[in-house]
């Protein structure tokens, strides 16, 4: 089940990516935003970090105007990795070396087309683990000492 989220920045993004998810046939939640009414990004950014430490859903995509506030707020979230993604390769790798349970985008940022390259991308790669297991290691010992 992928959560979905967006402030008012990126509510038209996240609606064009659920749109695409449910095409292909993935599970998908919706956190909202519903409209393009002002929100706060931390709140759309905490009901799907919630979700996925509940386990209620295993990955996730967040969208806010530049993918960077909703990104913060989420790695606040302890076992949140989020990634703002605005190129393929960068979201290949936040998945094969840094096992990002979290994809952030941004509404202002990128189009539609790549966009949805930027998903497919996320979602196809696969954590290679080894050496990078050691290092995702590290950064939740840094969120146990901070
Ligand atoms: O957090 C952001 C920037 O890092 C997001 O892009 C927000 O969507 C943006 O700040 C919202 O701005 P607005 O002027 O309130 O629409």
């Amino acid at each position: 089940m992928i959560a979905l989220g967006a402030d008012h920045g990126g509510y038209e993004l996240k609606e064009e990516i659920k749109k695409y998810l449910m095409q292909k046939g993935y599970e998908v939640k919706d956190f909202g935003t519903f409209s393009e009414e002002p929100v706060d990004y931390p709140d759309m950014a905490e009901k799907v970090g919630e979700a996925i430490i509940s386990g209620q859903c295993d990955r996730g995509i967040l969208c806010c105007g530049t993918g960077i506030g909703i990104s913060i707020a989420a790695n606040k979230i302890h076992g949140i990795r989020a990634a703002n993604c605005s190129d393929s390769y960068s979201a290949r790798m936040a998945k094969e070396h840094n096992n990002a349970n979290v994809l952030c985008l941004g509404g202002r940022v990128v189009g539609k087309g790549l966009a949805i390259m930027i998903v497919e991308e996320w979602l196809n790669a696969r954590f290679q683990g080894e050496r990078h297991q050691r290092r995702i290691d590290k950064i939740a010992q840094l969120e146990k000492k901070y």
